[in-house]
């Protein structure tokens, strides 16, 4: 159940009230979202009718929201396809509802691609998309540790060995110091702000053509190929967890046309593919195996296959991913 904070209609008429954007036609809860309550709300301005996506934040607190303000603000300003905070009238975007952070946001149009459905043409305009992200955000003024980054595999890769068998354990902390070695090479690698978590569900297409990106809240300040990483195993991912070579070219073709890659960052790629896979494995093990999350108060959580991502891991030891 993805919708974990109800809401009524006279708490949302009420958030309303601060936006002057209409009266209150309809609202729906959106099934499918993991980390946060998600409403469709239509609104009816001087007969016309406006929709825009209400999301209340379910782990992220008051304090950590202005990163996410200010960025989706900064981005869409610079003509990124990405939901952005609405100011009220007295120029406030971050609302609260039931003592938790809320966004209002204008709502797009389109779906994602199922994975058994991602083609070439998808990862291209994918790797364009990320690589304008990055350089949209690259002077973007704040920055942020990422919650799920070097700090905290460093430590969960600890913490859970005791409940993976030998084999995994060593895995997991070979992959953890693989990284650290790359970091202490101190490369030529790009940073600024990065998505995070651009899977293909958080991207809608209409007829093919990319139309938006969603779902930022994963977003820090890091280094830019780990992002295109993480978009390469999960947009190029045969079912058998290995790598299709037909998209992965698209999408690094794709980035590319945009921003050119370092010499360092060719050499950083078959280890970037490789901690992007970790990171994912181990945030799905954590909750498998029942650990529970501190910052999340109730709800039945969607739990994601950790395997698949072990072994996109085995993968990419088994055949180093190459940039160019
Ligand atoms: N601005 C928007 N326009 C259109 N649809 C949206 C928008 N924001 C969210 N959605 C819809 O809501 C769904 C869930 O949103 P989102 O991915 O942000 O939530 P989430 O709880 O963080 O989910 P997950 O963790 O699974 O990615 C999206 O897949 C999309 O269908
Ligand atoms: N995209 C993540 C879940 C949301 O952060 C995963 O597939 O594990």
């Amino acid at each position: 159940m993805a919708v974990y904070t109800s809401i009524t209609t006279e708490e949302l008429t009420l958030l309303l009230t601060d936006f002057n954007l209409g009266t209150l036609v309809s609202y729906q809860g959106i099934e499918g979202g993991i980390e946060n309550t998600n409403y469709f709300v239509t609104l009816n301005k001087d007969d016309a009718i406006h929709d825009y996506v209400l999301t209340i934040f379910e782990e992220l607190s008051l304090e950590e929201m202005p990163f996410f303000v200010e960025l989706g603000q900064w981005l869409a300003a610079r003509n990124i396809a990405v939901p952005y905070a609405i100011k009220d009238q007295n120029g406030i975007a971050l609302k609260q509802l039931k003592g938790k952070p809320a966004l209002l946001q204008p709502r797009f149009f389109g779906a994602d691609v199922p994975a058994t459905q991602l083609k070439a043409t998808h990862c291209f305009q994918i790797g364009e998309a990320l690589a304008k992200f990055h350089e949209a955000g690259a002077d973007f003024y704040l920055t942020r540790q990422a919650h799920r980054g070097v700090f905290w595999w460093r430590r969960e890769s600890e913490a859970i060995s005791h409940l993976l068998d030998a084999q995994d354990s060593a895995l997991l902390k070979q992959e953890v110091r693989a990284f650290d070695q790359l970091r202490d090479a101190k490369l030529n690698l790009p940073m600024g702000v990065i998505h995070g978590d651009l899977f293909h569900d958080n991207a809608l297409f209409k007829d093919d053509a990319l139309v938006a990106i969603l779902d930022m809240y994963n977003a820090a300040t890091a280094y830019q190929l780990y992002d295109l990483a993480i978009v390469a195993n999960d947009w190029c991912c045969n079912t058998d967890c290995t790598l299709d070579p037909i998209r992965e070219k698209a999408l690094l073709e794709g980035y590319a046309s945009i921003r050119a890659f370092t010499d360092d960052e060719a050499m950083a790629w078959p280890v970037l593919t490789r901690t992007a896979a970790m990171r994912f494995w181990l945030s799905r093990l954590i909750p498998w195996l029942g650990i529970a999350q501190a910052s999340r108060q109730g709800g039945a959580m969607k739990l994601k296959d950790p395997n698949q991502y072990k072994q996109i891991l085995l993968s990419r030891i088994k055949t180093p991913a190459v940039l160019r």
